[in-house]
């Protein structure tokens, strides 16, 4: 048994050193940081060591002349090419400043109240701030997580970290928010590689992009109607870092979720613009169904190849047809083609539908209801590979409303009046991950939140604003063929005959016995060879 007296306290030796070397060591350790520091600021240690040369040289003129030239250059260069102004010259400044002058002075502050500081072995260690890129509206901060955090905490502390740092709106990536630049040409092989490294797969780092300059509280101008919509990018809205965002549209459906007043019109009319070409042209046809009885879309009709507004049985009869050309394409198409691509004999198909809840859930007549969810069932879960495409506006988003929510693989939400919806539109755990529309602010009409491809985060855009007379001008200019309507003619072409197929080898049948036994069995009655 152990008792205190046979306890014994180990106390490590104490190492005395010298002052003179602990004097020593200190002076190496600071130089060694200098050198360290020189090494990273490779431009601030030019600059400084230039300057210092031409005062020497020229006294004050030779620092006054090239700062007022480099202005005076920056000033042409920004005039000539505002985008390259900012990636390489004023972005870079910008954002090293406001990481010295605003971020690293708040840091220690903002990580500890907002709960992304941690205790270990009696330390307070913080997320470290690597770097800080500016643009015109965005600071992205590279932020090294303190070890064992995720991604998640700093996505739920995202409204908190916003706020710490003076601002109103940020979103938290897991991974690098732009995307690599597409290269060619000579260098392309080496900057390749640059880009490779840069945009490595970093799971330690997280990026805080800060909204410093809201570039949705301005209206967006609408965008101008290709002549040839490319489908697979189709611009539509504004994104934080002023760029636009555009719609995948082939082969997919579209759900817009929206409070009544959000702006769920300027969505769908948005759309209705950058297609107006290929409507024109005959690309693209649009069946229409607005059940407010054509107070949203009336004034569009001549861009329609299809519209129905008031009486719910012509609503059911659109579906249906929009079901038999999906049908008929299927038949044609069946081993020729995996996604549909439209041309003027196939043109793309898109049903809109203005307050879809009017069709599954507020409609009366349980038959003709019964009818309309069969039909959206089968175009939503059939349409999108033949080219029959459903693009629809709701605003009660709850699954009693919507059965078939999960049926849209791409889904917008604008202003929605309750925390829980914002996931019932655009997918679970889209609000924890920085998607606030139910914080919409008064003036945010038509801003909502998308997710972009390949990234899980949700993006705030707004889309663009299209007024009545942009509307009558769109259907005066645009408006779809004569024959536009007549698709269902095509409906009923012959299809491919089935291809002759080799008869399949016959398998042999008989009881499942050992390939001895079955010998025995096979022996002529007479005692002969086997067969
Ligand atoms: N992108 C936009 N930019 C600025 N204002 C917009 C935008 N979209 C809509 N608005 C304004 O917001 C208001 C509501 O728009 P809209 O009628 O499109 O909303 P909604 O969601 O379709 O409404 P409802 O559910 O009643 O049909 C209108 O006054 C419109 O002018």
């Amino acid at each position: 048994m152990t008792t205190a007296g046979d306890l014994m306290v180990i106390r490590p030796r104490r190492l005395e050193l010298p002052v003179w070397l602990i004097a020593i060591g200190l002076v190496l350790r600071w130089l060694w940081r200098g050198l360290w520091w020189c090494l990273r600021h490779p431009v601030a240690v030019v600059l400084v060591v230039v300057g210092v040369s031409l005062y020497r040289e020229f006294g004050r003129a030779g620092v006054i002349v090239p700062v007022v030239l480099a202005a005076a250059l920056s000033a042409l260069w920004r005039w000539r090419h505002e985008s390259s102004w900012w990636t390489w010259w004023a972005g870079p400044i910008l954002g090293r400043f406001r990481q010295l002058f605003v971020y690293r002075r708040a840091w220690r502050e903002a990580m500890t109240l907002c709960d992304l500081a941690k205790v270990y072995d009696h330390r307070t260690v913080l997320p470290e701030l690597l770097r800080v890129r500016s643009d015109q509206a965005l600071d992205v901060l590279t932020i090294r997580m303190v070890r064992g955090q995720t991604p998640e905490e700093f996505q739920k502390a995202t409204a908190n970290l916003a706020y710490a740092f003076g601002r109103r709106h940020a979103r938290v990536y897991s991974e690098r928010p732009d995307d690599p630049p597409i290269r060619s040409g000579y260098w392309a092989l080496v900057l390749g590689a640059v880009d490779r490294l840069r945009f490595r797969d970093r799971p330690s780092v997280v990026y805080l992009v800060v909204v410093r300059t809201d570039a949705l509280r301005t209206l967006v101008d609408p965008f101008d109607v290709p002549s040839v919509p490319d489908f697979t990018a189709l611009p539509l809205a504004r994104r934080e870092d002023l760029r636009h965002w555009c719609l995948h549209l082939l082969a997919t459906h579209v759900l817009i979720g929206g409070a009544t007043r959000s702006g769920k019109g300027s969505v769908l009319w948005s759309l209705v613009r950058v297609l107006a070409g290929g409507i024109s042209s005959g690309l693209v046809r649009l069946w229409v169904i607005d059940p407010k009885g054509g107070m949203e879309f009336a004034m569009g009709r001549p861009l329609f190849a299809r519209f129905a507004c008031k009486s719910f049985e012509a609503m059911a009869d659109l579906l249906d047809e929009a079901v038999t050309v999906m049908r008929e394409r299927q038949t044609r198409l069946a081993g020729a083609v995996r996604v549909h691509t439209p041309t003027l004999a196939d043109p793309l198909v898109v049903v809109v539908i203005d307050e879809m809840a009017a069709l599954t859930a507020y409609l009366q007549d349980v038959d003709l209801r019964k009818r309309i969810a069969g039909s959206l069932g089968l175009l939503l879960s059939q349409g999108a590979g033949v080219g029959v495409l459903v693009v629809a506006a709701l605003q009660d988003p709850r699954k009693e409303v919507l059965p078939f929510r999960d049926l849209f693989p791409t889904r917008i939400a604008l202003g929605l009046t309750e925390a829980a919806q914002v996931d019932l539109v655009l997918g679970d755990g889209a609000r924890n991950r920085g998607a606030l529309a139910d914080q919409m602010p008064r003036w945010a009409k038509g801003v909502g939140y998308v997710i972009l491809d390949g990234t899980p985060e949700p993006a705030r855009v707004r889309f663009s604003y299209i007024s009545d007379d942009h509307i009558r001008e769109l259907a005066a200019e645009y408006s779809a063929p004569a024959d536009a309507a007549d698709i269902l003619a095509q409906v009923g072409r012959e299809t491919a005959t089935e291809p002759a197929r080799p008869p399949l080898p016959r398998q042999r049948r008989g009881p499942l016995l050992p390939d001895s036994l079955l010998n025995i069995l096979d022996r002529d009655t007479d005692g002969g060879e086997p067969r």
